[in-house]
């Protein structure tokens, strides 16, 4: 079964003819393990396709079709189940850390909160040092230097790229079976965004998490994505593994690349990285 199935997505504002259709159609299924990219400029629509997986849409945006996480609707169900799903199942971190974090917060504190709605879930009962040892262990996880030094500072403390690593540690404490990340490595120097997404990538492949991995960079999702989604103005104009899609293009374009996908493509900074890399093509 699909961790997660979106199908027939639409995302409209108001309605009737002064309405507008911001997601389109959209269907795409993510099998445990596996990671697709959602791509696509600015406005496209990646960022209310998140929102919609975890019941976040904001007012005044209507979805419709079906959205299952981990078999739960969450498209015009109740409320209690979606926030079961988003405290469990599936996970977000986005583009700017201290969007997820409580900036008045010792780190430690805010790790500790999934770590014990995880133990809630399982009916653990933690005692004080269980909960410290279990959230040391989140960021020593996440490869945080001095864990314990970071569980006590408050975000503005540490780096950006530190923030990130701590904010992926929130995200995965609870043990959610979808992580969803939004541009998680546009706010973060070139050389820590590497190192970010080589963390996303093994924490991934160790829990055997589904991922959604957001981004308007090619070069960025073809280090973290088996397949790719790509979207133009709420609708989508490509799918496809990186592989099929590249040979599309190296083909002359083809039906199976629109001109935007060939774009793209050709702008992608590190494309020959990923060309050199046999396990993201294959
Ligand atoms: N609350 C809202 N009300 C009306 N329109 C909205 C609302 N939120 C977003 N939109 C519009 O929906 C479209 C898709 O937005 P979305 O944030 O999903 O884009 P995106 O692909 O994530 O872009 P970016 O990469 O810039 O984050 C945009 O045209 C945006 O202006």
């Amino acid at each position: 079964m699909s961790v997660v199935a979106v199908r027939g997505l639409s995302v409209r504002a108001g309605s009737g003819p002064e309405g507008a259709t911001l997601v389109d159609d959209l269907s795409f299924e993510i099998e445990a393990g596996r990671r697709l990219g959602l791509i696509g400029e600015s406005g496209s629509g990646k960022s209310l396709t998140a929102l919609a997986i975890l019941g976040l849409l904001p007012s005044g945006l209507m979805p419709s079709g079906s959205i299952t996480v981990s078999g739960t609707e969450m498209i015009g169900s109740a409320e209690r189940d979606r926030i079961s799903v988003r405290g469990s199942e599936a996970a977000i971190v986005f583009q700017e850390p201290l969007t997820a974090l409580d900036p008045l917060m010792r780190v430690g504190r805010q790790v500790a909160e999934p770590v014990r709605r995880f133990a809630r879930r399982r009916s653990e009962q933690l005692g004080k040092a269980e909960v410290q040892e279990r959230v040391l262990e989140a960021l020593r996880e996440v490869r945080l230097p001095d864990p314990a030094r970071i569980a006590n500072a408050f975000p503005h403390e540490i780096s950006g790229g530190q923030r990130q690593r701590v904010a992926i540690a929130t995200a995965l404490a609870a043990q959610p079976r979808l992580l969803i990340a939004d541009e998680p490595t546009t706010a973060l120097d070139v050389s820590v965004q590497a190192e970010v997404l080589d963390l996303l990538d093994r924490l991934v492949a160790d829990r055997g998490m589904a991922l959604l991995f957001i981004s308007h960079d090619l070069a960025v999702v073809s280090r973290v994505a088996d397949d790719v989604v790509v979207l133009q103005n709420g609708r989508v104009v490509d799918r496809g593994s990186l592989r099929e899609l590249i040979a599309a293009q190296g083909s002359g374009g083809g039906s199976v690349t629109s001109d935007y996908t060939a774009q793209l493509i050709a702008g992608a900074r590190v494309l020959d990285d990923a060309l050199d890399d046999p396990r993201r093509l294959s």
